[in-house]
């Protein structure tokens, strides 16, 4: 039977329905509910068919129902090219488009060879509600089955199509990149508050550049946290993950991040500390981030007085040399201002806080692990540390197949000589791959990488003589007699740390 033919039998039966309804009133009211009950059954008898309804809107919420929402997409995705008359919903910044059945279309479905039809529709309401849901307009779903398979179509087919609309409504979803500012209410109260932007970074883990094995063991590490709701709650832990992301400037740790967030299709809260006022300021924060997600802090190392003592006075020397003008910012920031302490870190990290939301990756960034205070980064607190380093060979493949389509060539042999002998970042070797004009193919890219890193080698040993002279004469001169040269050069190395340990209190 068709989906029309069903239709005309359900007109033919409401039409009957209604004559009766007129002449009900004429029969006595005994023999006129023993009619109905008889005309019920027949009309079961004829007709086989099972229905069952979803509307747009239960009851007294104002909310959308999940499920009518879950089988919109379902329908959408599975049945779009079926159904003749469709429904544009622009999404993504008018992006995308994605389509949905109209109203009162038709379109049939099919699951485990059991044939399912679906309609849309919609009623006029009853009456006016004060609080009207856009239109007044009450739309539905309509699932039509035969009968015989009334429980497969009810247990099973039904969880499927909320499952798949589900999964479906989350791959569509537009994901977030989320920062702290702050901003000023009406009392002129300052408070931190998150804005975003759309996420759309296209760092994927097959476009960042590392050892293949450290990237699939990345890739699993994610992979079973994402899945492992239960397990978390059947050990008593908050379902959340610390990552540490370290290396030299360059080296992929911001990419990593975007990679993760792409991977696993979770939002991103980049947590700038210098902004925040406070500790409750940062509890506030935390409360305000949604689950699946990722919460970053970069540079910790600059965003944080780690030692959880006071801030330094003097001025450190070697961030006034940071080549990074937004570490160097956030370094003067955090002189400025820095009243998040490490405790207060702590306890957003694992402490009672950390267990509002779930699903979440708590990742932070340095230059310098060195600096960090254990505390800060002990297992539990940050469970796995990603040392992102120089390139090597293998990172240098990757960066090849991405940047130039090439996977072997005579020309690696000598790259990889080179690679071993200076210490390049993959920022750098993926900039000397770019071609720089239409005319340059993949071997003039390499050559121009080969002259590149031959320039590094030969700037480097330069380098290296130049300081050994230096240091031969602050020996030579500690040798004459001099006050303790060598002890000075280290104390000028180190001054921050010693001036910043008089000033502390
Ligand atoms: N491992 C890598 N794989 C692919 N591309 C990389 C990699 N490392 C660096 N790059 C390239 O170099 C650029 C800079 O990398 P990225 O910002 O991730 O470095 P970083 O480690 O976060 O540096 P910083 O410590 O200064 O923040 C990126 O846009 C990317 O194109
Ligand atoms: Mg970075």
């Amino acid at each position: 039977m068709m989906i029309g033919d069903m239709t005309q039998f359900g007109s033919v039966m409401a039409g009957a329905m209604f004559i009766w309804a007129i002449f009900k009133q004429w029969f006595p009211e005994e023999l006129g509910n023993h009619i109905e009950k008889y005309f019920q059954r027949l009309v079961t008898y004829f007709y086989p068919y099972i229905t069952i309804t979803f509307h747009e809107y239960q009851g007294d919420e104002f909310e959308r129902s999940k499920a009518y929402t879950a089988i919109e997409r379902y329908l959408s995705t599975n049945s779009s090219n079926r159904a003749k008359r469709l429904k544009a919903n622009v999404i993504k910044d008018c992006k995308s488009v994605v389509l949905s059945m109209d109203d009162y279309e038709e379109v049939t479905d099919e699951f485990k060879g059991i044939k399912i039809w679906w309609s849309s529709s919609k009623s006029a309401p009853q009456q006016r509600a004060i609080f009207s849901y856009g239109d007044d307009e009450k739309r539905y779903y309509k699932l039509t089955s035969h009968r015989k398979h009334r429980d497969i179509v009810t247990q099973v087919y039904v969880q499927h199509v909320l499952d798949e609309g589900n999964a479906i409504e989350t791959k569509t979803r537009q994901r977030k990149l989320y920062t702290n500012s702050k901003s000023e209410n009406w009392y002129g109260n300052k408070r931190t508050m998150w804005s975003h932007i759309m996420f759309e970074h296209p760092s994927t883990f097959d476009t960042l550049a590392m050892d293949p094995k450290k990237k699939e063991e990345i890739l699993n590490d994610l992979l079973t946290f994402s899945k492992s709701k239960d397990y978390y709650k059947k050990v008593g832990k908050s379902w959340k993950r610390g990552y540490l992301l370290y290396g030299p400037p360059g080296t992929g740790k911001s990419s990593m991040i975007a990679a993760m967030a792409n991977f696993l299709d979770y939002d991103i809260y980049d947590l700038e500390l210098t902004s925040v006022n406070d500790n409750t300021d940062l509890r506030k924060l935390l409360i305000d981030t949604s689950s699946k997600s990722i919460i970053v802090i970069e540079d910790i190392d600059c965003s944080l007085d780690l030692t959880g003592q006071r801030k330094k006075k003097e001025k450190d020397n070697k961030d006034e040399n940071d080549p990074n003008p937004v570490r160097k910012n956030k370094k003067a920031k955090k002189e400025k201002k820095s009243e998040v302490t490490l405790s207060g870190l702590l306890n957003f990290i694992d402490g009672l806080w950390s267990a509002c939301g779930s699903e979440r990756l708590i990742v932070f960034t340095t230059n310098h692990v060195e600096k960090l205070d254990p505390a800060l980064i002990r297992r539990g607190r940050m469970d796995k540390h990603i040392e992102m380093s120089y390139c090597c060979f293998k990172t240098f493949k990757v960066l090849a197949k991405n940047y130039l389509d090439v996977e072997s060539h005579d020309l690696f042999l000598t790259i990889g000589r080179l690679l071993e002998e200076t210490n390049m970042t993959p920022a750098d070797v993926a900039e000397s791959l770019m071609p720089k004009s239409a005319e340059e193919d993949a071997e003039s890219c390499l050559k121009g990488l080969i002259k590149f890193l031959e320039n590094a080698k030969e700037e480097a040993r330069v380098k290296a003589v130049e300081d050994a002279v230096i240091k031969c004469k602050v020996e030579g001169a500690g040798e004459k007699g001099e006050d303790d040269g060598d002890k000075k050069v280290h104390e000028c190395d180190d001054s921050s740390e010693s001036e910043s340990s008089d000033s502390d209190d």
